[in-house]
């Protein structure tokens, strides 16, 4: 067993920290340790989520794959047997009890929510981000109460700077971190007082040089207006006077004496200054606080800066930590922590409690474990928080073993040099990594441009048109809006992507364009219509729409267009759209509604490249990636506070921030370069995440002047080619409009998308419902086990319920368990990529493919049946589509029709 309890990974991007962490929670799992006892951090929903899929999937599948097996092997020591014959008993324990594979945030909500009454909180809170105006709102309304406002109006007037203007954010920037800001320190100088000495010291400084025959310009330097226009003057750079050129001939012992006064002085007057200002606003802070935490009390509703407040204050300073885990009704023995690089102070203290427990009850005869793993070359997050030096302290803390991983498991062999070369020498403490055996060659491609969209355009239908499926590639953009620039042209280009701000229903083109069309029906405005028309190839003159009546309900008239314009083409999101229609009975309220909507877009049902910012992008990995160089210029640093962290991470000094403050402040000039080199370190930190996401290609569109990527000293070259596995798979997904033409799309929900001669079969409508609503089952399985049979359930549930019997509804759940439990069918899926209802066009014919298997030298077309009745006409369809996939991907190409009959599963193979 090579289990270490105590034990952090600090290595490189995709050497396997993610990988590592799911196999030290399956360990624990069959080292008998009960899943309510882990505590499992992930940094986003996204990756807590893919991370319990991960559990499940690996507990169900153990033996397939192999690196997996044996790296639980090695960590429980167990024998293979052993670890199969556990597996049943470790997977039902799992699926029985409480898990805690979540964010930091969603797990401190809930440690919050089971003992919130304690700090005067209601538990039914919901976390959600507040308008600043509302905030704005309360805390003006707080301020007038205290009688304080005028105090606000001095602030604004006593800074008279410009940055101060966005008061609010200031306020925020210091209730983030609350629990770590120090005390404001008293004033003890007057700022009128020490500007009246400056005044005295400068006019003494002027009369001296004009007695020393100093040239003009070199007076003018001090005959100055203000204390702040002195304070501003460039010559105070130096340590001595006579360093500058303008005064080295006239400079005296006198001078230089008045010079070295007069800058301590100025250092004086800005550091009373700052302290001033502190004070006020530390004043006006106090405030701005209550009116939080009164607001979050009264409605409910906490922000997630909020939700850190509120429990910092419930464990440190409310209850006791045995209370808290009587409350919490949890006792974690282990804790894994996954992107360790980017938690911030606070994060961390709010899990001390818990991991100090756990060292606590180090060396008796239970279990107990930290892990955490982390890679501080991708520390992105310091401007929320997040200090990366908290690896090395938390590691010395608790006397942790820190090892490294040298191998890259995420990409190929010209990837991982390239990486290499770029960073080594560039980035401090970068270490060269291997590549793994057995790697595939890749390719790099690196290419100047000047027009970067355009290029990311030219580039994408490239690799689209060597065979690349679209939904593998991602764009890397620096910020939202170069993402959204980036889409339209693609757009305009026929390239299907997704945004992630467009993740919501309403932004999906396809869902726009069909409530546009319920509005066109209610309001009657033509333009409305054309979207949805221009979608299906029809024009308003040449559709009939006498069915409508402005007295049906949303569902209805969604529905009925739906099943008119064979527009449901097996999309989940209309089925979410329909879901969120039946709540309306009438269309105005549900238009006005879903405008401000904000609902999901089904996860498995988007199709497109990805548009991502770096950021974004963390943690995640894609078969083809284009990282475009910025398009805007960056946003330079304008915060008018910086906050220095001490060696126990927490805030010993707030500076206030002032040009030309270093020329007299030793300690701000360091604070400043170190800020510098940080932000530096950041910048290169995301163009190495950004380089690290690709698994078999990456190009980079880097501009030929003012590069983000020229800290790396980045030039064209290209390694390797694009080697698709599948290449002509990635065929239409969206139904073209000239497809449309030639063919009559069928109701939704039927497998068959072009409608074929009547014949025996289909006028059985019995037989027809149950068919389609079998495929719609089929089709609605993310995976092909009992947990997504239960989701396609529910959904057939929805959409069929009316029409079938709960006999027939049975009847089919029992047909499709019987398939997922069927051997022959689970070895059929292994290793093959699988897609489901693949929509192809060939010789202007859509053929709906209802399962398409693609293993490394073959591809397996799969059509379900459910029943034998027309044996012959179902082989003569399938070798038509073994026909369609042959041409189009040039691969041998084998048939299969999967029978599912009420008695038996059956398969019949067609070669
Ligand atoms: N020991 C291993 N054997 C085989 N494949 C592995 C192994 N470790 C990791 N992988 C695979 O390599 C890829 C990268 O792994 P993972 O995401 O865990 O890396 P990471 O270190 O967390 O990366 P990042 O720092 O970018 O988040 C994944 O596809 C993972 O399944």
């Amino acid at each position: 067993m090579s289990f270490k309890p105590f034990l952090a990974y600090s290595a490189s991007a995709g050497s396997g920290k993610t990988f590592a962490l799911a196999v030290r929670y399956i360990s624990l799992l069959f080292m008998d340790e009960a899943p309510g006892t882990i505590l499992a951090a992930t940094f986003t929903n996204k990756a807590a989520a893919e991370m319990r899929q991960r559990v499940v999937d690996s507990l169900r599948h153990l033996g397939e794959n192999d690196a997996f097996l044996n790296a639980i092997l090695s960590e429980t020591g167990l024998s293979r047997e052993a670890l199969f014959q556990k597996q049943p008993e470790v997977l039902a324990r799992f699926l029985a009890s409480t898990s805690h594979i979540v964010t930091l945030d969603s797990f401190f909500a809930s440690i919050l929510r089971s003992a919130s009454l304690e700090i005067g909180l209601e538990p039914d809170f919901v976390t959600k981000e507040q308008s600043h105006e509302e905030l704005g709102n309360y805390f003006l309304q707080e301020l007038e109460a205290a009688g304080l406002l005028s105090s606000l109006v001095k602030l604004a007037m006593d800074i008279e700077d410009k940055r101060f203007a966005k008061i609010f954010e200031l306020m925020q920037s210091f209730y983030k971190v609350d629990p770590l800001l120090p005390q404001p320190k008293a004033v003890h100088h007057s700022v009128s007082k020490i500007e009246e000495e400056v005044e005295y010291l400068r006019q003494d400084m002027v009369r001296l040089l004009k007695e020393n025959g100093a040239a003009e310009r070199a007076v003018k330097q001090f005959e100055t207006g203000s204390v702040k226009e002195l304070f501003g003057k460039k010559l105070f750079e130096k340590e001595m006077l006579g360093e500058h050129s303008w005064f080295k001939k006239v400079i005296t012992p006198d001078i230089e004496h008045l010079y070295g006064k007069l800058k301590e002085r100025l250092l004086q007057w800005v550091q009373t200054r700052e302290l001033v200002v502190l004070n006020a606003l530390f004043k006006v802070y106090d405030h701005y606080k209550n009116a939080l935490i009164s607001n979050a009390k009264a409605s409910g509703v906490l922000s997630f800066d909020d939700l850190t407040y509120f429990t910092y204050r419930l464990l440190y300073e409310s209850i006791s930590k045995e209370f808290l885990y009587f409350k919490i009704d949890a006792k974690f023995k282990h804790i894994l922590l996954d992107e360790f690089q980017d938690t911030s102070t606070l994060q961390f203290l709010l899990l001390k409690p818990l991991i100090d427990e756990i060292f606590a009850g180090a060396g008796q005869s239970e279990l107990r474990s930290f892990f955490y793993v982390g890679d501080t070359k991708q520390s992105l997050y310091r401007f929320r928080g997040g200090v990366e030096e908290l690896f090395d302290k938390v590691a010395q803390r608790y006397g942790i073993t820190i090892e490294q991983m040298d191998t890259n498991y995420r990409s190929s062999r010209h990837i991982v040099e390239q990486v290499n070369c770029w960073f080594n020498g560039t980035m401090p403490g970068f270490v060269s990594q291997k590549s793994r055996k057995g790697a595939q060659e890749g390719y790099v491609e690196v290419i100047e441009s000047e027009d970067l969209l355009q290029e990311a355009v030219t580039q994408a239908q490239r690799l689209i048109s060597l065979g690349v499926d679209v939904d593998t590639i991602a764009f890397l953009v620096s910020t939202n809006k170069d993402g959204q620039s980036l889409q339209e042209v693609c757009a305009k280009a026929g390239i299907h992507t997704l945004l992630k701000t467009s993740s919501s229903l309403k932004n999906l083109p396809k869902i726009a364009a069909l409530t546009a069309m319920v509005s066109y029906l209610f309001y009657g405005e033509r333009i409305d219509g054309e979207a949805m028309l221009l979608r299906v190839g029809r024009s308003l003159d040449s559709i009939d729409v006498s069915w409508f009546s402005a007295f049906m309900s949303p569902l209805q008239v969604l529905d009925r267009l739906v099943r008119e314009f064979g527009y449901f083409d097996n999309d989940l999101n209309i089925l979410k759209l329909l879901e969120f229609a039946s709540s309306f009975t009438d269309i105005p309220t549900f238009l006005e509604e879903f405008a401000t909507s904000n609902i999901a877009v089904a996860s498995n049902s988007v199709h497109g490249a990805k548009i991502m910012t770096v950021h974004g992008s963390k943690g995640l990995e894609f078969e083809y990636v284009i990282v475009l160089d910025r398009l805007r210029r960056e946003n330079s640093d304008k915060s008018p506070l910086l906050f220095h962290y001490n060696d126990a991470l927490f805030i010993d000094e707030i500076l206030y921030r002032i040009s030309g403050r270093e020329y007299f402040d030793k300690k701000y000039a360091r604070i400043m370069a170190e800020r510098k080199r940080l932000s530096a370190k950041d910048r290169m930190n995301v163009l190495y995440v950004a380089l690290t996401r690709a698994v078999e290609g990456l190009i980079v569109l880097c501009k030929s002047k003012d590069s983000m990527f020229d800290e790396i000293n980045i030039s064209p070259i290209k390694m390797g080619e694009v080697i698709t596995q599948s290449s002509a798979l990635s065929v239409q997904k969206e139904v073209q409009k000239a497809d449309l033409q030639n063919i009559v799309l069928s109701h939704y929900g039927t497998q068959e998308v072009k409608e074929s001669e009547e014949d025996e079969e289909e006028k059985d409508m019995e037989a027809i419902l149950f068919g389609t609503a079998l495929h719609y089952t089929l089709e609605m399985m993310g995976d092909f086990d009992n947990k997504h049979l239960t989701q396609a359930i529910v959904a057939l549930q929805n959409r069929y319920g009316q029409l079938l019997s709960a006999e027939k509804i049975a009847d089919i759940e029992s047909r499709v368990a019987a398939l997922i439990a069927d051997e022959s069918f689970q070895k059929i899926l292994k290793s093959a990529k699988v897609g489901k209802e693949r929509l192809l066009s060939y010789r202007g014919e859509l053929k709906q493919i209802d399962l398409l298997l693609e293993y490394g030298d073959h591809v397996l077309v799969v059509d379900y049946k459910s029943s034998q009745k027309f044996m012959q006409k179902h082989r003569k369809q399938v070798q038509n589509y073994m026909q369609a996939i042959y041409t189009l991907t040039g691969k041998p190409t084998k048939g299969m029709i999967i029978y599912l009959e009420k008695e038996k599963i059956s398969f019949i193979s067609l070669k």
